[in-house]
């Protein structure tokens, strides 16, 4: 057979940061967290978030965060706060100009330490390692006292996934607090996520000290679709009005979370010039987030001949045919349920 499957199918793991994974605790423990008046924690206090920053059009042709950024740059009051400042910032202005993802290389993979060892402009670089420097030189630098708070960064993507919130960091309390607030709130609308990507690849997110992904979809790249700039433009809101909350010294409880962490990505099956020679199939496509079960069809080939997953357990997809995922050897995602937890978070008073 020409066509084979990558031969590190579902072999390989990615290597994610050790995290916190609280097993046994059923589902409800979720929904009790903010309810509970006593913890038997101890309480983590984090100093006040001052710095906060909103990018959009890191990915220039994911035009929901665009579209935002460009509306809030017109009208701050949406998005100011008593008690912390906030930056709205188009992360890469060439490429949204041009409505690309990017222009030289991907400015959501530049933020590496080697990257950014040089703050100096340097015409031979790419435009968005330059870039990346001048992010870092606003909202950074990176592990320093002078970066910023909180980042969150807005993505769209051409799956089907959904409201998707991406922690890099499952060590962070402030984050996993944040999206169990979002999540509590979205609960209405039976469709979010929230997974971990992990440090594989630096993001212009993991700039500051806290950061939050925002990826939502499905909607094609250079185009909008209504309701998925709403959600964004919702979660956006919730995640200042949760900064807002913990820099007046709410106290939130100690809570758990479901979550999804990455096991492996799959790529497409491909032929020995390493062209693509199978598609994803049908009854696969838009099944973001629903159990994949070992024998059920994931592609199909040119000549129509089906591909089944050849895992032994089940698991949980993601960024199912991701358009710019192409490029980078991906057709999906292959995810399992984790439960991340969070001590009882409350701000430092000085
Ligand atoms: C579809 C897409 O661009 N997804 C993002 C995910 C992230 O921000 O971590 C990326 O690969 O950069
Ligand atoms: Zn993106």
């Amino acid at each position: 057979m020409i066509c084979k499957l990558p031969s590190h199918i579902l072999t390989s793991v990615v290597n994610t940061k050790p995290f916190t994974i609280v097993r046994g605790l059923r589902r409800s423990r979720i929904r009790d967290c903010k309810m509970a008046t006593t913890s038997t924690t101890t309480t983590t206090t984090l100093p006040s978030m001052r710095k906060v920053g909103i990018l959009g059009g890191t990915h220039g042709n994911e035009l929901s965060g665009v579209y935002l950024v460009k509306q809030w740059l017109k009208n701050k009051a949406a998005v100011t706060r008593k008690n912390f400042e906030t930056t709205v910032c188009l992360s890469n202005p060439r490429a949204v100009e041009k409505c690309v993802r990017y222009i030289d290389t991907d400015l959501n993979r530049v933020f590496t330490e080697d990257n950014l060892r040089s703050s100096q402009e340097d015409s031979n670089n790419m435009y968005e390692i330059n870039r990346g420097r001048e992010l870092h030189a606003i909202f950074g630098p990176k592990h320093s006292d002078a970066a910023y708070d909180f980042l969150v960064d807005l993505h769209n993507t051409t799956s089907n996934m959904q409201n998707s919130l991406m922690i890099h960091n499952t060590q962070d309390p402030f984050v996993v607090q944040l999206v169990r607030y979002i999540v509590d709130k979205l609960k209405h609308l039976e469709s979010n996520y929230v997974f971990i990507t992990g440090n594989a690849y630096q993001t212009t997110r993991t700039v500051a000290k806290h950061g939050l992904g925002i990826e939502i979809g499905p909607q094609s790249h250079g185009s909008l679709i209504a309701d998925v700039y709403q959600k964004m433009e919702t979660i956006t809101l919730h995640t200042l009005d949760f900064i807002e909350k913990f820099n007046e010294g709410e106290v939130f409880n100690a809570c758990t979370i479901e979550a999804y962490d990455i096991i492996d990505k799959i790529d497409f099956p491909r032929d020995k010039d390493g062209e693509i020679c199978a598609m994803i199939h049908p009854a696969f496509q838009f099944k973001d987030w629903t159990p994949l079960k070992p024998g059920d069809n994931i592609f199909v080939t040119f000549k129509g001949e089906t591909i089944s997953y050849q895992g032994d357990k089940t698991v949980y997809p993601a960024f199912i045919n991701e358009a710019s995922y192409y490029e980078k050897g991906i057709a999906f995602w292959v995810m399992k349920k984790v439960e991340l937890s969070a001590p009882t978070l409350q701000m430092k008073r000085d």
